[in-house]
């Protein structure tokens, strides 16, 4: 039985330092930071393949590693004698053709046998390889039928989170749980749930019969969210006799009534929906036996909360119901709201306690300097870079810039609240499936949603609050698979290293990827591309290619160049700054031998040598973090203009940069002596004024758990 079963009262990772289970978590937590994260293209997998591969990340055991060992060495030892028996089989049928002489059938019937033993002993292995594991999952009290459906969805252990909260769960206590994004907290709720009702402390008291009031609630913040949970639902329930629904904004009100009329065990739901059928009579609380706010952070802010203390006020006898919260962030002031909700004696399993990365572990996470008009130019050259051949969900602030964006990128489809609910289903249906590739959301999407072949993440600005910034990367590298989350900034406006400080992420600063790589690695895709068209086109194009040939000033490895280019797509390669990301700019470094302060005074150094014009068009000036120079953008037909202006003034250096040095971003910059005062307003002053407010007001709602109503919601 697992140790935590014997834990009483809290069990946050502070006080459960010393135990076993902490000790498992941590393991788990550095085999995900030990991951590698190789840039080259990874094929995609099959979905058994992974779940595989992820049960051995989890693994901490020591002994799944040496019993692995033995089993490849078997499988490579079984290898080694079919091949034997075939070459015997070849050797022999030569022979006995030209000799005439009988195959020897006993001898190979004997190898055949032993090949056979060495199958089941494998086969053995294996099975009690997995029955060893800590958290296999004979170790719970999880029932066969259960048990087989579990496997047959690949899953043979408990995730941590899972096994830490199974018991408590099952055996009647009220919890908060917490568990980086990905690690399972769905199922964490859902199997002791589902067996408590049917064989544990619940199934007694459990209605049974048509017209059934449900037992279990669970309230979601989206839409989305409510069908992927209820898919769970169904899926496990279903297999143990337990029927559910999903009730939703924006879909069918009647079918919805009529399944709640007909008795449900489980009704999963937005709150806004779920209130008004209990406000209409259709749902009846009063064989409530648990009820689970997921992502509970998010259901108790935003104008959640009114509607879910309604909705949990409505349950009469509340001692008589466990009440579950879940999330990946779990700020200080959720846990004063859940005192409320949940009973003195609840337990909480926190998964991240006061560690400082508070984000997916198995995650790069990467930030990229880039302006507003340069982000469309530059994410497919992102995605091209870094989507290992997988899909890619964008975030954007608001729901005009999602589909414009979408817009913007082919192959791209939007997701946002202002969409038609039916339309929504069939983009995310479309996403999951692999349909397209690319999908622009709001945070609509940021919160629960598991597809599993996400492998990059892109946020076009930093969020407001460090929670979304969390659950936004948290989409990718989900159960133990690696992934890849970039958020572009504007070095003057964005404020990453608040998000870096809170998170606990350790940001790769980047500078956009330069077209010229990206047109090398496209036209080695377009070299082998043409290697593989068939000989007969030849015939029709060789007398323009001879023609062509004859008359150009170029080679024919230069003519094959630009028709390589032609085959991949470009007609010119464009130079892109590293700074603002922008076409055809280069990104120049201002040192003048003493600190630059503000960005004025980096203003007025060059306008001591260059026109006023020509200081106008500079885009993106930022200041560097050691606080000596400044960097900016010029238009790349200005090169000469500013590098030879450089040259009449003293003390004064002005070079093109490679790479860019680390920038002040807009805190540090306010910090300076002149904040962003004088020239600088221009850039950082207005915008930057603006930034602030909006977090000051998302502060004041974080505080008080109900700053925003549901009309405040952007997305
Ligand atoms: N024990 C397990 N073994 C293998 N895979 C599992 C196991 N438990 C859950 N999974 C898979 O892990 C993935 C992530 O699970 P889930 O969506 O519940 O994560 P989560 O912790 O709720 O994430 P988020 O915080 O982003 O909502 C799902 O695809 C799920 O099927």
């Amino acid at each position: 039985m697992p140790s935590i079963a014997a834990v009483s009262g809290d069990f946050s990772s502070e006080s459960l330092t010393k135990s076993k289970k902490t000790k498992k978590v941590k393991n788990v937590d550095d085999t995900q930071k030990a991951l590698e994260f190789g840039s080259s293209p990874m094929e995609k997998k099959i979905k058994k393949e992974k779940k595989s591969k992820k049960i051995e990340e989890f693994d901490d055991s020591g002994t799944t590693k040496d019993a692995e060992e033995k089993r490849k060495s078997k499988k490579k030892e079984k290898k080694r004698k079919t091949a034997e028996v075939d070459d015997e089989d070849e050797e022999r049928s030569a022979t006995s053709s030209e000799l005439g002489e009988p195959v020897n059938l006993l001898s190979k019937k004997a190898k055949l046998m032993e090949m056979e033993e060495d199958d089941e002993e494998v086969a053995a292995e294996e099975k009690s390889q997995k029955e060893e594991h800590p958290n296999a999952l004979s170790k719970f009290r999880i029932s066969e039928r259960l048990r087989e459906m579990l496997k047959e969805k690949g899953i043979e252990y408990l995730f941590p989170i899972q096994a830490m909260t199974f018991d408590t769960i099952f055996d009647g206590s009220d919890l908060v749980g917490r568990a980086r994004t990905g690690q399972g907290k769905t199922l964490a709720f859902v199997l002791p749930i589902l067996e408590s009702l049917t064989n544990g402390p619940a199934k007694a008291s459990r209605k049974t019969g048509h017209g059934r009031a449900p037992t279990v609630l669970v309230l979601l913040p989206t839409r989305e969210l409510a069908c992927q949970v209820f898919a769970d639902f169904e899926v496990y329930g279903g297999a143990v006799g337990l029927t559910s629904c999903c009730i939703y904004g924006q879909s069918p009100y009647r079918q919805q009534e009529f399944q709640l009329k007909r008795g449900v065990d489980i009704v999963v739901g937005t709150t806004g929906r779920v209130k008004d059928h209990i406000e209409r009579g259709n749902i009846d609380l009063s064989s409530l036996k648990f009820r689970v706010l997921d992502e509970a952070d998010e259901m108790l802010k935003m104008g959640f909360v009114d509607d879910v203390e309604f909705i949990l006020g409505k349950v009469e006898n509340a001692s008589k119901v466990q009440t579950f919260l879940f999330s990946a962030t779990l700020p200080d002031w959720v846990k004063q709201i859940a005192s409320k909700f949940l009973k003195p004696d609840k337990k909480t399993a926190d998964l991240i306690g006061n560690e400082k990365m508070k984000a997916s572990a198995s995650v790069r996470h990467i930030v990229l300097p880039c302006s507003t008009s340069a982000r469309a130019q530059l994410i497919p050259d992102v995605i091209r870079c870094y989507s290992r051949g997988g899909q890619t969900i964008i975030f954007t602030e608001t729901k005009d810039s999602a589909s414009e964006l979408a817009g913007l990128l082919p192959g791209a489809r939007a997701l946002h609240g202002d969409i038609q609910q039916s339309q929504r289903e069939v983009t995310l249906g479309g996403f999951r499936s692999g349909k397209f590739t690319i999908l622009v959301a709001t945070n609509v999407a940021a919160r629960g949603l598991d597809i599993e072949n996400v492998q990059l993440i892109i946020q076009c600005e930093p969020p407001r609050d460090v929670e979304a910034y969390i659950h936004r990367s948290g989409r990718t590298g989900r159960a133990g698979n690696t992934g890849v989350a970039v958020m572009l900034y504007d070095p003057r406006r964005s404020n990453v290293s608040k998000i870096e400080r809170e998170c606990g992420v350790k940001f790769e600063h980047v500078s956009a990827p330069q077209p010229a790589d990206i047109a090398e690695a496209a036209g080695a895709e377009a070299a082998e591309t043409i290697s593989q068209i068939s000989d007969s086109v030849i015939p029709a194009f060789k007398a323009a290619a001879e023609e062509l040939l004859n008359k150009s000033s170029l080679s024919p490895v230069e003519l094959l160049a630009k028709a390589l280019a032609k085959a991949a797509g470009y007609s010119e390669i464009k130079s892109r700054s590293i700074l603002t990301s922008m076409e055809n700019h280069v990104t120049l470094l201002l040192e003048c031998g003493k600190p630059v302060y503000t960005p004025s005074f980096a203003y007025s150094i060059l306008r001591r040598f260059l026109p006023e014009e020509k200081v106008e068009s500079i885009k993106g000036l930022a200041l560097t973090a050691d606080g000596k120079g400044a960097v900016f953008d010029v238009a790349a037909e200005d090169l000469d203009i500013f590098l030879k202006g450089q040259e009449n003034a003293a003390g004064i250096s002005l070079d093109v940069v490679k790479s860019l040095p680390r920038l002040q971003d807009r805190d540090q910059a306010r910090g300076t002596r002149f904040g962003s005062g004088g020239r600088g307003g221009r850039f950082s002053g207005g915008r930057g004024g603006f930034s602030d407010r909006r977090n000051d007001r998302f502060s004041k709602g974080q505080g008080s758990g109900r700053g925003f109503g549901n009309k405040g919601r952007k997305w």
